[in-house]
C-alpha cells in the first residue's frame, strides 16, 4: 500500500487498537512503510494542518479530485508543499492527482503565510515548529502545557554553565505557569524550586539537536523522575547504590550524580544498576556512558534483581536502594496534550472516496471516511506520544493487571528490604492507581520483611527539603485492601502523609508518579537475603512472558481480586503456598 493510503489508514484506525497513535504505528509489524516514515509524515502534516486545511479549502481540491479523502489531500499536499516531493511512482493515482493542482496550492500556501503576517517561509516554519498555530491562528494556549524538564548533569557541568552556554540568552521566568503557556520560539527557563540541577523549558521547545543534550550535558527528565533519586539522599556514610529496575536509566544517571557531588566528585561510591531486559539494557548502557557514569555505575545487563543475593560480597557496602519497576505506567504524559490534525472540509454534495486497494469495496462511511463522517468534524485528536517511555500504558483487563504488577512491585520491594546493609529504600511508580502506589506501600511495611529488618517508612518531616515541601501527598481508597490495615487513622495518615504524588496535567507540569522511602536502624536489621530460590522460581513462573509491552493475561475475564494485606503472623516464607498469579502472597 502507499505511504498515503496506510497513513490515512493508521489515522482511520478501523480496527480500533487501543494506545497512542505512536505505539499502534510501531507495534504493527505488517505494514509495508517503515514506521519512523508514517510516523513523520503523520506528525508534521498534523503540524502544519492548521495552515493546509486552509489551502486546500481555498483551491477547491476536494471537489475536483473525487479519488482525495480529507486525509489523503493534507498529507499529499503537506508532502508537495514542504518536501522533496510526493512519495510515490510518476504514475500513481494519487501523485497525478495532486500534481494536476501543484501550482494553485503553491500560490495559495504563498497567500495563506501572507495573511498570516509571515514574511519568510522560515518564519512560518519557525512557528508551525513551535506549536504556534496548534489551535487555528491563535497562539498556544495551553492551560497546563506540560514543560520540557531538563535534568542538568553534574557529572560533567553546572546549571551556571549551562545557563551562560546551552541556554545564553535566555530569562528567567517568573513562575512555572509562564513556562506551561510559552511556545518554544520564546527562550525562558525556571530553575526548579524543589528539584535541584532541574530546570523547566516551554513544552515544545526541541532541544535533541543541542549539544548539550547529544554529548550528555543535560537529559530530558520529568521533575517527578526526579524525585526517586533526590529522595533517596545519598551521603557518603551510604556506601554504595543499587538501581533495581534501571533502564533507560534516568534515576540512574542521577543518582551517580548526586553521589559523585556529595563525595566531592571522588567518585567512590558504586551504583549497581539492575536491568532485566537485554535491549534495554542496551539503552542503558549507553546512557550510562553518554552521562560519564560509567566509572560509578555497573551494569547489571539481563539481570534480574529478584535473583541478587544481597549477602554477596560485592554488595556489602550497599546501604542504599532505589526501585522504579515495572508499572502500569498510567501516569506518563504522551505529551498527550494531543496533537489536533486540522481536515479540510468536504465541499457540499461531495462524498468521501474509498482510500486505498482495502478500502475499495468499502461503501460508503467505512474505514477513514468512516471516521471522519462518525466524528461529522473535521478535527482528529491524535494522542501521540512522543516521549521515551517507561512503560507502555495498557488500559484493558486493567484490574486484572493491578494484580499483577503490584504483586510484583511488593515482591521487588521486600527482596530488596533484605539487604543486609541497607538503611534506606526508595519505591516508586509513574502510576496513578492506589493498588501500586500506596496499596504497596502499606503491605511492604506489614510483611514479614519489614518486621523482622526493622523498616519504616520515612516520615515527611525527615525527608529532603523539596519533597517535605512538596503538597500532593499520599491517599487513603478504603475498601482496596482485602484485610484492613492494623493500624490507628493516625498511623494511617502519618504514612499516607509520608508518600507523594505527583498529578498529570495540572499547574505542577509534572507526569503522575508516586514516591515512597523506608529507612531502618542498621542495628535492628537481621542479616538474612540470600534469595528465596523457591521464591524465585515462584515467580518467574508466573512472570514468564512478561515485558513491559505486553499486557499481562489472566486466564478467565472474571473480576479482580482485592490485595490483601499481609499479616506478619503468617508470613513465613517456607510455609507459602505455591499459587498462582491471581492471589495475593505474603511477604
Ligand atoms: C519503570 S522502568 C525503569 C525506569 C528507570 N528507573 C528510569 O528512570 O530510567 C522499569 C524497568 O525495570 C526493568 N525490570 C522489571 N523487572 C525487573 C527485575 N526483576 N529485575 C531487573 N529489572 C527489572 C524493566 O525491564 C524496565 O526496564
Amino acid at each position: 500500500m502507499s505511504l498515503y493510503y496506510e497513513a490515512a489508514d493508521v489515522l482511520a484506525n478501523s480496527e480500533k487498537t487501543g494506545g497512542s497513535l505512536k505505539s499502534r504505528i510501531y507495534k504493527n509489524k505488517d505494514r509495508k512503510n517503515s514506521p519512523a516514515q508514517l510516523f513523520a509524515l503523520i506528525s508534521e502534516a498534523s503540524k502544519w494542518s492548521p495552515v493546509l486545511k486552509d489551502v486546500i479549502e481555498r483551491c477547491g481540491l476536494l471537489a475536483e479530485e473525487k479519488k482525495l479523502t480529507p486525509t489523503l489531500a493534507l498529507l499529499l499536499t503537506h508532502d508537495l508543499l514542504l518536501t522533496k516531493g510526493v512519495a510515490a511512482k510518476a504514475n500513481h493515482v494519487l501523485k497525478l492527482a495532486i500534481l494536476r493542482h501543484k501550482a494553485r496550492l503553491s500560490a495559495e500556501f504563498t497567500k495563506a503565510r501572507i495573511r498570516r503576517r509571515y514574511a519568510t517561509l522560515e518564519a512560518l516554519k519557525e512557528a508551525v515548529d513551535s506549536g504556534q498555530l496548534d489551535g487555528g491562528d491563535e497562539p498556544l494556549k495551553k492551560a497546563h502545557g506540560h514543560p520540557r524538564w531538563v535534568r542538568v548533569n553534574t557529572l560533567q557541568t553546572s546549571v551556571a554553565e549551562q545557563l551562560s552556554t546551552t541556554f545564553a540568552g535566555y530569562s528567567k521566568a517568573s513562575n512555572i505557569g509562564e513556562i506551561q503557556g510559552a511556545p518554544a520560539s520564546v527562550k525562558i527557563y525556571l530553575e526548579d524550586p524543589h528539584i535541584p540541577n532541574l530546570l523547566a523549558l516551554p513544552p515544545k521547545i526541541d532541544l535533541s539537536k543541542s549539544s548539550a543534550y547529544v554529548n550528555g550535558d543535560i537529559i530530558f527528565q520529568d521533575k517527578a523522575s526526579c524525585f526517586p533519586a533526590y529522595m533517596l539522599d545519598v551521603g557518603p556514610l551510604d556506601g554504595d547504590a543499587i538501581d533495581g529496575c534501571a533502564a533507560p536509566g534516568n534515576k540512574t544517571t542521577h543518582l551517580a550524580a548526586i553521589l559523585s557531588e556529595r563525595n566531592a566528585g571522588s567518585r567512590q561510591q558504586k551504583v549497581f544498576a539492575y536491568e532485566k531486559d537485554k535491549i534495554r539494557a542496551i539503552t542503558l548502557k549507553n546512557m550510562v556512558k553518554r552521562a560519564s557514569a560509567d566509572s560509578m555505575v555497573t551494569v547489571k545487563a539481563g539481570a534480574d534483581f529478584l535473583r541478587a543475593n544481597g549477602s554477596a560480597e560485592e554488595f556489602a557496602n550497599v546501604g542504599a536502594i532505589l526501585l522504579d519497576p515495572s508499572c502500569s505506567g498510567s501516569g506518563i504524559v504522551g505529551r498527550d496534550e494531543a496533537i489536533n490534525m486540522h481536515l479540510p472540509a468536504l465541499p457540499a454534495g461531495v462524498s468521501t472516496p474509498a482510500t486505498g486497494k482495502k478500502e475499495k469495496k468499502r461503501k460508503r462511511g467505512q474505514g477513514v471516511e468512516k471516521t471522519e463522517a462518525d466524528h461529522n468534524s473535521t478535527l482528529l485528536n491524535l494522542d501521540f506520544d512522543d516521549s521515551t517511555p517507561e512503560e507502555t500504558p495498557i488500559e484493558d483487563q486493567l484490574s486484572e493487571r493491578l494484580i499483577a504488577l503490584s504483586t510484583f512491585q511488593l515482591s521487588i520491594l521486600t527482596h530488596a528490604m533484605r539487604f543486609p546493609k541497607a538503611r534506606k529504600i526508595t519505591y516508586s511508580t509513574c502510576s496513578i492507581h492506589f493498588e501500586e502506589n500506596e496499596g504497596v506501600v502499606f503491605q511492604a511495611l506489614a510483611s514479614a520483611a519489614a518486621k523482622e529488618q526493622g523498616w519504616r517508612i520515612l516520615r515527611r518531616e525527615q525527608q529532603v527539603k523539596g519533597l517535605r515541601d512538596w503538597t500532593k501527598r499520599g491517599i487513603w481508597q478504603p475498601g482496596k485492601l482485602d484485610a484492613e490495615v492494623n493500624m490507628t487513622e493516625e498511623m494511617r495518615e502519618d504514612i499516607c502523609d509520608a508518600c507523594i504524588r505527583c498529578e498529570k496535567g495540572t499547574e505542577e507540569g509534572t507526569m503522575g508518579f508516586f514516591v515512597a522511602a523506608f529507612v531502618r536502624d542498621i542495628e535492628t536489621g537481621r542479616h538474612d537475603t540470600t534469595p528465596n530460590n523457591d521464591v524465585v522460581r515462584e515467580l518467574e513462573e508466573e512472570w514468564s512472558g512478561f515485558s513491559d509491552d505486553e499486557p499481562i493475561m489472566v486466564e478467565d475475564g472474571g473480576e479482580a481480586k482485592k490485595a490483601t494485606v499481609a499479616q506478619p503472623a503468617v508470613s513465613d516464607t517456607s510455609k507459602r503456598p505455591k499459587k498462582k498469579r491471581k492471589k495475593r502472597r505474603t511477604q
